[in-house]
């Protein structure tokens, strides 16, 4: 087995509060491998962003972090901000919900992006040039040279989440963490986007994580995924696995009794109750109050992740019933 590009092991985040401190990330173990795509779900607040910062060691102070990321081989936790700017381009990438926040109003994109080539690739503003086009028409902008010559605001949502991932791409990481990267992009769009990840997976072997409330892209673009609840991974397998045989009842009703809405896919916050508060974690199973098939052992004792077959695995102490429960909650 290949090294994987993203390890995590045994990975905390918490934050200090005026009475108690708070962890926000709990016991994370995740693997991805090379040229795999691994879409992390869950409803809003259980940890998604937070995870996905932490792979940069950009999680905001005074967060503090403790556990392992191995980016490529190279752990991130605990290195100097000067340190892991051999991983932030580099080694692992990442696109955000809101693309125009990421580059500057005042300066054109030719600019901002031959400025990042050059300082990841070390080459001339000739050569920057060439590979801002080269790297804009592999995303397919449709006239790269025009877009380049353009101020951010004068470029749509989708044209400038080309730019983010081309300028991703250009520095030639082993990973692309995306964070919700179409949400704010009309269906459209968000579809074109889509299809454009899958490409770059399928042609380059581009490995991405791929943060979203969407179950509709998680089939179409992922062939993996982990389930967050409440600052904790419960469920992790293959697409299929876990879309079509979730065996975590949070995964459950994910996956059974998520309405459908507009365009056809479909989105995470609706189950009944709430995630609980990080500040204030139940004993157990943080999903126990919420769930129809709860026992005393949930409120009682955290459960650990078990291997149901292959690369799917669940933390869940009545895992082993799912298939039935599954049936009963939809
Ligand atoms: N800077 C911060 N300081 C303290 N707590 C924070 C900070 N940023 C996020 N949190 C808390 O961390 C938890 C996880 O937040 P995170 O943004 O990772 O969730 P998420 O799953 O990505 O949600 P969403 O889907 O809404 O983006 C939340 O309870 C949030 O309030």
């Amino acid at each position: 087995m290949s090294d994987p590009v993203l390890e995590i092991s045994g990975l905390e985040v918490t934050f200090p509060g005026l009475v108690r401190s708070t962890t926000i990330l709990r016991s994370i173990d995740m693997r991805i491998d090379a040229g795999d795509v691994l879409g992390l779900v869950g409803e809003s607040g259980c940890g998604k962003s937070m995870t996905a910062l932490a792979c940069l060691g950009m999680v905001p102070a005074p967060g503090s972090v403790s556990g392992g990321i191995k980016v490529d081989g190279y752990e991130v936790v605990g290195r100097s901000d000067a340190e892991l700017g051999a991983v932030r381009g580099s080694k692992a990438a990442m696109i955000f919900q809101n693309p125009m926040r990421s580059l500057n109003p005042f300066f054109s994109v030719g600019r901002q992006m031959t400025e990042i080539i050059r300082l990841h690739r070390s080459c001339d503003k000739a050569d920057a040039y060439m590979i801002a086009m080269e790297e804009l028409t592999s995303v397919h902008m449709p006239d790269p040279d025009f877009a380049l010559s353009k101020y951010p605001h004068q470029l749509s949502g989708g044209q400038i989440q080309r730019v983010m991932i081309a300028l991703a791409l250009a520095c030639r990481p082993k990973l692309l963490i995306a964070d919700e990267p179409t949400t704010a992009l009309d269906v459209t769009v968000q579809a074109q986007i889509i299809s454009l990840l899958r490409e770059l997976a399928d042609k380059t072997g581009l490995t991405i994580l791929f943060i979203t409330h969407d179950l509709g892209v998680v089939s179409q673009l992922c062939n993996r995924v982990a389930v967050m609840y409440a600052g904790r991974i419960v469920e992790t397998g293959s697409v299929e696995d876990v879309i079509d045989n979730p065996r975590h009842p949070y995964a459950a009703k994910l996956m059974n009794t998520v309405p459908t809405i507009g365009h056809g896919l479909r989105d995470l916050d609706s189950i009944p109750g709430q995630v609980p508060d990080p500040a204030f974690p139940p004993p157990g199973c943080a999903f126990h109050d919420r769930c129809a098939l709860a026992i005393e052992l949930c409120s009682q004792t955290i459960p650990r992740t078990k291997v149901m077959a292959g690369a799917h695995e669940v933390a869940c102490h009545r895992a082993g019933d799912i298939r039935d429960a599954a049936k009963v909650t939809s």
